[in-house]
């Protein structure tokens, strides 16, 4: 049995062994012969009965993006349903915070799904007729949820999603987009610590979904729930995954930071899957590198650097020579640790080995300098000095969908404003 629970650091909300469900009347003996080295296609031929999800085993852990991608019929909506138990696993648990959910009475699992975990869909199950502000309390309704309570909790939910003062408009009257921001500040007002996102931008056309996805990444980045998120699309996988599951024939084949399965795909279909990652679209660093939004000079004390720091919101800073070329990098904490300490010079807290490329490196090559480390990256020009630097997000952005990215930058009012990347 494949165990991915592994690469999974932290906190576990939702915790998955050996999760199997097959769809038919010959569950058992469909498991065994899977395991005896049948395919999924021969199963079915000889027992009539459908392996769905074949020995799932992960964890999510609490704040995280997990991401389920795979071919349609792979197995991903199934996995997710199996999760609250919308569907009965063949065997195999699912934990949610400790409690096996697989063997909870009806009425328990019910409660979970009211507080604990929420579900959306692609088409987010609005109520035509009702307003704007009463379908995003409608979760807190069914909670039991005072109406002052709900009023205060729906308004503050339509301010997330840019729709505020706009609670008493029916419904009907809102454009696609409009609607699916509807629907995410339901999923938000409830205030479930868990997420359960089956495909839901995926009706979108793409402009509108990429400003969905940018406006998640800033509500999470906020409100970090936890969120199984379920896309076919792998722009949106590596964009917005902590952490990316893939799936083949009802198995979890890979599970990765965007990074790792990009560089080290498990086997020839994960090379097959991302083939279509395009690294032709922006080829070098130059097109994803940005300013340092400041840097410390060799020769600058900790006192000086750390101020500066904390003033611009850095947790780590480049060090550069009088000449400004890259000396390395320095983290916040490890300077206010020499300044604790009394000492005059920055150099005890500067992280030498930080890695350096020029301009015209393509992506294909920086990309592997992340696997390792997750701090940015110097860019070098002309006699080696520091022209910019390259930040995970905006590296997996131009990866993906770089190329629109750098159009959205130069219309931010398309954007909504919300463009920050993950990083
Ligand atoms: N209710 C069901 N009865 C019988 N077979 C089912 C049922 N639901 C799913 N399956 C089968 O289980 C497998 C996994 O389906 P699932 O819908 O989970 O895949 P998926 O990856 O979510 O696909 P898609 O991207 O098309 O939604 C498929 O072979 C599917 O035909």
């Amino acid at each position: 049995m494949r165990d991915h629970t592994a690469a999974a650091s932290g906190d576990a909300v939702i915790r998955a062994r050996g999760l199997s469900k097959v769809f038919g009347r010959q569950g058992r003996r469909a498991l065994e012969l899977r395991r005896s080295g049948r395919s999924k296609a021969e199963v079915e031929k000889q027992t009539g009965s459908t392996i769905g999800v074949f020995e799932a085993s992960f964890e999510v852990c609490r704040g995280e993006i997990f991401v389920i991608i795979g071919l349609s019929g792979s197995g991903k909506s199934t996995l997710l349903r199996l999760i609250n138990r919308l569907i009965e696993p063949t065997e195999g648990e699912v934990y949610v915070e400790g409690e096996p959910i697989s063997r909870m009475p009806a009425g328990r699992v019910r409660e979970i799904r009211r507080k604990k975990m929420g579900m959306v869909f692609q088409h987010f199950g609005l109520l035509p007729n009702r307003s704007v502000l009463e379908n995003i309390t409608f979760g807190l309704e069914i909670q039991g949820v005072c109406a002052q309570e709900r009023l205060r909790r729906g308004e503050e939910a339509l301010e997330m999603v840019g729709l505020e003062g706009q609670g008493a408009k029916r419904i009907g009257e809102l454009s696609g987009g409009m609607k699916q921001r509807v629907g995410l500040a339901r999923a938000l007002a409830t205030g479930q610590e868990i997420l359960l996102m089956d495909e839901p931008f995926s009706a979108l056309d793409p402009l509108i979904r990429r400003d969905m996805q940018n406006l998640f990444l800033d509500i999470q980045g906020e409100i970090r729930r936890t969120v199984v998120f379920v896309t076919h699309d792998l722009d949106e996988a590596l964009r917005l995954g902590h952490r990316v599951a893939i799936m083949r024939d009802g198995e979890i084949v890979q599970v990765g930071n965007p990074e790792e399965i990009l560089t080290s795909p498990a086997d020839e279909y994960v090379e097959r899957f991302i083939e279509d990652v395009d690294y032709a679209k922006v080829r070098s660093a130059e097109a994803v590198m940005v300013d340092p939004k400041e840097v410390a000079y060799e020769a600058e004390g900790p006192r000086v650097v750390l101020r500066r720091m904390k003033r611009a919101g850095m947790s780590s800073i480049f060090v550069v020579d009088a000449e400004r070329r890259p000396v390395g990098l320095c983290e916040a904490e490890e300077v206010a640790r020499l300044l604790e300490s009394g000492e005059r010079s920055l150099s005890g807290a500067i992280d030498r080995s930080v890695p350096s490329v020029r301009p015209d490196t393509p992506l294909r090559e920086v990309l592997p300098l992340f696997v390792e480390r997750k701090l940015p990256v110097a860019v070098v020009g002309e006699r080696g000095r520091l022209e910019g630097i390259v930040v995970r997000g905006a590296l997996i952005a131009g990866l993906t969908t770089g190329a629109e990215n750098r159009d959205d930058e130069a219309e931010p009012q398309r954007a909504d404003g919300a463009l920050r990347e993950r990083e």
